[in-house]
């Protein structure tokens, strides 16, 4: 007999079980010694909600729009590479579970489905997340294929000059099995080719292909090769949130990668107040990094941001039950933010307030003020 999956949290469990250690330590692991990775999750806790009560509450609206689409809610699937080493149907399942939902799915460039394929799931809200490889011609190529296959804005990942140090992917011998590829880049360059420095092989390709050398001239570039809306994923400082905005870019993810790149960066929700302070509504600004939780939503939309994106969570679910695990993610995420709301008195997204959360920053604020 199978026990009912109850929250996000338990799909990772259940997914370790099934999956091979290589594959598992894949997708759960942040790099070096995971700092950033429990922070990512330690930060949401140490945030308290102030509810309101006696508001009533009968009817919740979760909907939004991000970019001008309307989605059923605030909460979406952030590009993660390589489903296919969770389930057998890969991106797919993925795709057709965010359409389910009616929310938006960003695609990762690493995918093992093609954006073609995806595309031929059915309609949906999707985005092409995009790396720069040295040879400026792949990412030409992708950025119009991205525009063909009705994809609806560029994600340009800008924390991936190189891969950071994953230690359990060097300790496994990462590699892809023989029949997994990277499908939207098959034809474009060779997929064989990379140095062989690291005995991970993620990491000895991804240094082998990335552009080093990609800077803010080519942010410009790349929104002066396509009418897509480019956003970047990858902004943790109020500094780079205000370049970004100098270069055009249309929104801004605040990320640290699931903490994959660069250990001892902060949580993505202690930062996102300062990259939305810089930003003062300009552009819109997202964040992912540890949503597990309906209230991680309801604190991330508290301070600032237009809507959260999931990574770890699909995958493990993927693993677990195929789509319709992913479904039953998406599903449970919105259901607790509805609740949330419900128990803090906000009708609808709109109405969620700053005031509605108490970082520890305010805390030491009221402390050193009640001393005055
Ligand atoms: C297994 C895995 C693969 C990822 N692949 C990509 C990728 O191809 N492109 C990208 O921009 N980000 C990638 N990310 C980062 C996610 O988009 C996202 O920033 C992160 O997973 C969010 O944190 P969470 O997993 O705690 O929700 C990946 C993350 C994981 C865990
Ligand atoms: C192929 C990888 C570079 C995908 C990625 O971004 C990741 O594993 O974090």
């Amino acid at each position: 007999m199978s026990l009912e999956v109850v929250n996000v949290d338990e799909y990772e469990l259940l997914a370790k079980a099934k999956m091979s250690k290589m594959a598992f330590d894949y997708f759960a692991r942040g790099s070096e010694d995971q700092v950033s990775l429990r922070e990512n999750r330690e930060a949401f806790s140490r945030i308290r909600l102030r509810p309101r009560i006696l508001v009533d509450v009968s009817n919740i609206d979760v909907a939004t729009s991000v970019m001008g689409f309307k989605i059923s809610m605030p909460i979406m699937v952030a590009p993660t590479a390589h489903h296919k080493l969770a389930h057998p149907e890969g991106e797919l399942a993925t795709a057709r579970a965010a359409s389910a939902a009616d929310t938006l799915m960003i695609l990762s460039s690493s995918a093992n489905c093609s954006m073609e394929e995806v595309a031929a799931t059915g309609p949906g809200v999707r985005f092409f997340q995009l790396y720069v490889y040295k040879d400026r011609n792949i990412t030409i190529t992708l950025v119009r294929r991205a525009e063909q296959f009705g994809f609806k804005a560029i994600v340009l990942t800008v924390d991936t000059p190189r891969l950071g140090r994953r230690e359990a992917d060097i300790k496994n011998r990462f590699k892809l099995p023989s029949h997994l590829v990277y499908k939207n880049l098959e034809g474009l360059m060779n997929l064989e080719q990379m140095d062989k420095s690291s005995h991970s092989e993620l990491a000895s390709w991804a240094d082998s292909h990335f552009d080093r050398s990609l800077n803010w001239k080519d942010v410009e570039w790349l929104q002066s090769i396509t009418h897509l809306p480019v956003l970047v994923k990858g902004i943790l400082t109020a500094e780079d949130a205000s370049l970004a905005l100098q270069a055009g870019v249309k929104g801004i993810i605040v990320s640290n990668h699931g903490a994959r790149q660069l250990d001892h960066v902060p949580a993505t929700i202690s930062v996102l107040e300062e990259v939305v302070y810089a930003v003062r509504g300009r552009v819109p600004v997202f964040l992912d990094g540890g949503i597990r939780r309906g209230s991680d939503v309801f604190k991330a939309l508290a301070l600032g941001a237009s809507g959260v994106f999931v990574g770890r969570p699909v995958p493990y679910a993927l693993a677990v039950d195929g789509e319709a695990g992913a479904t039953k993610v998406l599903q449970m995420l919105r259901d607790e933010f509805e609740l949330t709301m419900a128990l803090i008195g906000v009708r609808s997204v709109k109405e969620i307030r700053r005031q509605h959360v108490l970082t520890e920053q305010d805390s030491m604020k009221l402390a050193l003020i009640s001393k005055l």
